[in-house]
């Protein structure tokens, strides 16, 4: 069982806000009774235990936890990667484990934590991936698919020929997000957006991000250590700890839940720093949230 801090009653302008979506929109991620165990026998351990999130449509999800709590496994089992040991996990309606290769990339783009791109692969070729090895367009068309996105990702047409080595830190992760969106999918999924880069590209990036999340319609979920991302970019937070989800809300609330792993994450010197900006904002509510127990957090 998870704890769902409700949400505060108005939104600063400043904070990303959830697409709104029709009542009874069928959510984009669904996670139930999901246990993960790796190791065998008396080796075997468990790294989720019975957890259960879901994911609507329009929302900007970042799960936190501590090294290890099972982040980058989840993110795996949402890209059907890596399947559970027991429970399931639903992305747009179907299993992840039966999307298959191509059937992933058109549902769900990921954003690697350090691009990965090709590296023999030049900027152009590495976007159009994806699609070109579906093998169901003109090699022409697949060529202009790329070059849209990267002029979505703010990236000119005469950086298609160059190659990922030649690229700053900024730039690869412009070119790995085009490569995941160069399939449409409405999920993106992000391991550490922001990290390696200096404090103004990564802000650059989440302004891109934001833009790109309201301008597609796009549904997001991310891991990410770095306050500033989590509260540039999420909607909401879903905290992992003791092998479940331990509560999910709104960022500014979740971080006056009452958790030694909660304490640490936001109040420790970063934390205060990234939220200074958010105090004192109107709608911002100066007491601890209530919360409430709910089954699907
Ligand atoms: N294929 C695997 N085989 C064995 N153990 C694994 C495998 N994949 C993950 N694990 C284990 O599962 C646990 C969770 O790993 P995961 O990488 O998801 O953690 P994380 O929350 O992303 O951590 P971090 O924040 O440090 O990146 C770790 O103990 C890891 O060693």
């Amino acid at each position: 069982m998870a704890t769902t801090v409700t949400a505060p009653t108005a939104s600063p302008a400043n904070r990303p806000q959830a697409l709104a979506v029709p009542p009874g929109t069928p959510p984009v991620v669904e996670v139930k009774g999901l246990w993960s165990v790796f190791g065998k026998g008396s080796e075997a351990f468990a790294v989720h235990q019975d957890l259960e999130f879901t994911v609507q449509r329009g929302e900007m999800l970042s799960l936190v936890g501590g090294s290890g709590t099972g982040k980058t496994v989840l993110l795996r089992q949402i890209l059907g990667l890596a399947r559970p040991a027991r429970g399931t996990v639903t992305v747009l309606g179907r299993p992840a484990s039966e999307m298959g290769r191509a059937g992933a990339a058109s549902r769900v783009g990921m954003l690697f934590q350090h691009g990965a791109l090709f590296s023999a692969f030049n900027v152009l070729d590495n976007v159009a991936f994806a699609l070109r090895e579906q093998g169901t367009l003109p090699d022409e068309l697949v060529r202009d698919a790329a070059l849209v996105k990267l002029q979505m990702v703010g990236l000119k047409p005469e950086h298609a020929s160059r190659m990922p080595a030649d690229l700053s830190g900024g730039m690869v992760k412009r070119v790995a997000l085009a490569r995941a969106l160069i399939m449409d999918p409405p999920l993106l999924l992000l391991d550490e957006p922001t990290a390696g880069l200096d404090p103004n590209s990564a802000d650059e990036f989440c302004a891109l991000l934001r833009e790109l999340h309201a301008a597609l319609g796009l549904t997001v979920v991310m891991v990410t250590h770095d306050l500033d991302t989590l509260f540039a970019l999420s909607t909401r937070v879903a905290v992992l700890a003791d092998k479940k989800v331990i509560v999910t809300g709104p960022p500014t609330e979740v971080a006056r839940v009452k958790h030694p792993f909660i304490e640490h994450f936001f109040m420790g010197e970063r934390g205060q720093r990234a939220m200074a900006p958010l105090a004192g904002v109107p709608g911002q509510p100066a007491a601890a949230p209530t919360t409430q127990t709910s089954k699907d957090a």
